[in-house]
């Protein structure tokens, strides 16, 4: 097979990974839990892990005891490709969702498993409708310990950089009064790279370099009491 095709092959598996994995989840989660919730966040998560063997893929964490936030924060990250769902399964906390776009949501059996995970879908071409989401997302949070994992470029962006952040997650953790952690995901470049038709073997570090001055300067003085000196660096 020439590199184009191999490359096609092993995304068009990956799609029906996740189209079957979503529609043996879905029953599974309604049974156990019998609808939407944060709860079959678990079922999905403990699938998606499996993945990684299929594709060859290492996942290796650095500075994940800044992660281990008690109570409701916002996590931020970048956002290459698809796979990024893999990785974010691998150090996915208990209790947290994630922000997606609400074309997800029409994905057949996966847009179903998102929604029974509780993600919460926007509209990324209404601010105001968005806006008043993510609002009613800062109440919950609180009401219900949740986390919410928010991709803050807004889409995927797989050149290497970061793309100018959306300000919706500052917003919500402003909202909330709770601390933001950022993850970030290693360069995928060398093993997958639509452009150059390359999806091979490879391994990812997700590091959660947590930095203090962030939280200060986004939610303003009461960050210090926020957080714990142990979260400081
Ligand atoms: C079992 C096997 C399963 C197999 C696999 C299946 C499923 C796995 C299950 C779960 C995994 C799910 C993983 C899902 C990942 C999905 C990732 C995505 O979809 S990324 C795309 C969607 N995400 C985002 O867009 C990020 C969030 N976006 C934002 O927060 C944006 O800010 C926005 C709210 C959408 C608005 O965006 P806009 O383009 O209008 O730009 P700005 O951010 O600059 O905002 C404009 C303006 O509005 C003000 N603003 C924004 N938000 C608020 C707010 N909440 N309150 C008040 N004001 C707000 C902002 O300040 C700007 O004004 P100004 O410039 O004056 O400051
Ligand atoms: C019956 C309907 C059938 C629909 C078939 C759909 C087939 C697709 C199946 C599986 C795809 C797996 C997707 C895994 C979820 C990853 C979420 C994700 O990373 O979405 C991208 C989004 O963040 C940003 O989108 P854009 O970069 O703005 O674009």
């Amino acid at each position: 097979l020439s590199p184009a095709a191999r490359f096609q092959l092993k995304i068009g598996l990956y799609c029906a990974l996740c189209l079957a994995a979503s529609a043996l989840a879905a029953p599974l989660c309604l049974l156990r839990h019998g609808g939407r919730t944060v709860r079959n966040m678990r079922i999905i998560k403990n699938m998606v892990k499996t993945f990684k063997y299929i594709y060859g893929l290492r996942f290796e964490t650095k500075g994940l005891e800044n992660f281990q936030v008690e109570g409701p924060c916002v996590i931020v990250s970048n956002h290459q490709s698809i796979l990024d769902m893999i990785g974010l399964m691998e150090i996915l906390p208990d209790n947290c969702v994630q922000i997606g776009k609400k074309e997800l949501l029409y994905m057949g059996p996966v847009g179903l498993i998102m929604y029974l995970g509780g993600v919460i879908f926007i509209n990324r071409k209404s601010t105001s409708n968005a806006k008043t989401v993510m609002s009613g997302v800062a109440q919950t949070m609180l009401d219900e310990n949740v986390k919410v994992w928010v991709y803050p470029e807004g889409t995927r962006n797989g050149n290497g950089d970061l793309l100018p952040f959306k300000k919706g997650a500052f917003h919500l953790a402003i909202q909330a009064q709770v601390p933001i952690i950022p993850v970030v995901y290693s360069s995928f470049s060398s093993f997958y790279n639509p452009a150059k038709k390359l999806f091979i073997s490879g391994t990812v570090l997700l590091s959660t370099p947590l930095v203090y001055g962030w939280t200060l300067c986004v939610s303003g003085l009461p960050a210090e009491e926020k957080l714990g000196s142990r979260q400081r660096c």
